[in-house]
């Protein structure tokens, strides 16, 4: 029988090629007669720069194009950040498995300062996560939030030329790249609730597509598996992703999953918290019930104001 070929579609930033690349080790590892290739896409996402991500609008916009290769065949597999995929797949593709999980923290990044604490008055700090300018600015209303977009060396180098006193950035793109000398403070879930599925990589595949889908079973890792799932549950409940200031992160203990889900406003002057626990076989209804929790302290309000404005 003659080789098979697996193709797998990636976006051209050097994390989401770390990724594809980890993929396909993992699965020459385990396949050895195996070809992987690997297919490069530019998305929405990396070609509109100048723009904060709510302002763009359309889910999806880091993956579409990855979507669209599979469903033509030009592509059989595609290897997302969990942050960054849509809750809803496309008719014909699904989610097939969830790698472990990288440290899920936002890092603080600065060349002047140590910490968050250290910032003087008025600092300048770079993020264009309403997730993470909620936060900063709920504990500290005086830091002055700037727009930061652009791949994780773009940003770093926009931190550089001095812009910013310190930037924000998911620690998982700076431990995989091997940068995580630049992290001065990995930001406690306490301090900057994480966005529901960073840290973790996920592989979306065709519905149908039964021999690939067995060729990537292996790489499920579970309990990762169960504290996205609730993440994401959350998420869809409140009808959100990465782009608004809607933050979710869930732990494993036991066989119990803990979830902690926070709504809130962009100038952080209104911050809504649940928690709830379950048993892991409960994630899906974990993440829904922090939601409705939400909701019903006013997180649809607060939500409806950001796209108002956006
Ligand atoms: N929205 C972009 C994005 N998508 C995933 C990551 C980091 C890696 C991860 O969360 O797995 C990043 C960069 C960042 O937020 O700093």
């Amino acid at each position: 029988m003659s080789a098979r070929t697996l193709r797998i579609a990636t976006r051209k930033s050097p994390l989401a090629m770390w990724q594809a690349e980890h993929v396909k080790s993992r699965l020459l590892a385990l396949n050895p007669d195996l070809i992987v290739e690997l297919v490069t896409f530019t998305t929405k996402g990396d070609i509109i720069l100048d723009t904060p991500l709510a302002k763009i609008g359309g889910k999806g916009l880091f993956v579409k194009e990855l979507e669209v290769a599979m469903l033509t065949g030009d592509a059989d597999i595609a290897v997302h950040s969990m942050k960054d995929v849509p809750m809803e797949f496309p008719e014909g593709l699904e989610l097939g498995v969830i790698l472990e999980r990288e440290n899920p923290t936002d890092a603080f990044v600065s060349n002047n300062f140590k910490t968050l604490e250290d910032l003087p008055q008025g600092a300048i700090v770079g993020t264009s996560s309403l997730r993470r300018q909620c936060q900063l600015q709920n504990l500290r209303p005086d830091l002055i939030i700037r727009s930061l977009r652009g791949n994780v060396q773009t940003r770093l180098s926009k931190l550089d030329s001095g812009e910013f006193d310190a930037i924000i950035l998911a620690s998982a793109g700076l431990l995989r790249l091997e940068m995580d000398s630049r992290i001065a403070q990995y930001l406690e879930p306490e301090v900057s609730l994480p966005a529901g599925g960073q840290g973790a990589v996920g592989i979306e595949l065709r519905s149908n597509d039964e021999e690939t889908l067995a060729l990537l079973k292996p790489l499920q890792h579970d309990t990762t598996a169960y504290r996205v799932t609730a993440e994401r549950a959350m998420n869809r409940r409140l009808e959100g992703g990465c782009q608004v200031p809607i933050a979710c992160y869930a732990v494993e203990n036991n066989g119990e999953l803990w979830l902690r889900g926070l709504v809130g406003s962009v100038d952080g002057k209104q911050m809504l918290t649940a928690e709830y626990r379950a048993p892991v076989a409960e994630a899906e209804a974990l993440g829904i019930k922090a939601a409705e929790d939400l909701l019903g302290q006013g997180a649809d309000k607060i939500l409806a104001k950001v796209y108002a404005d956006a």
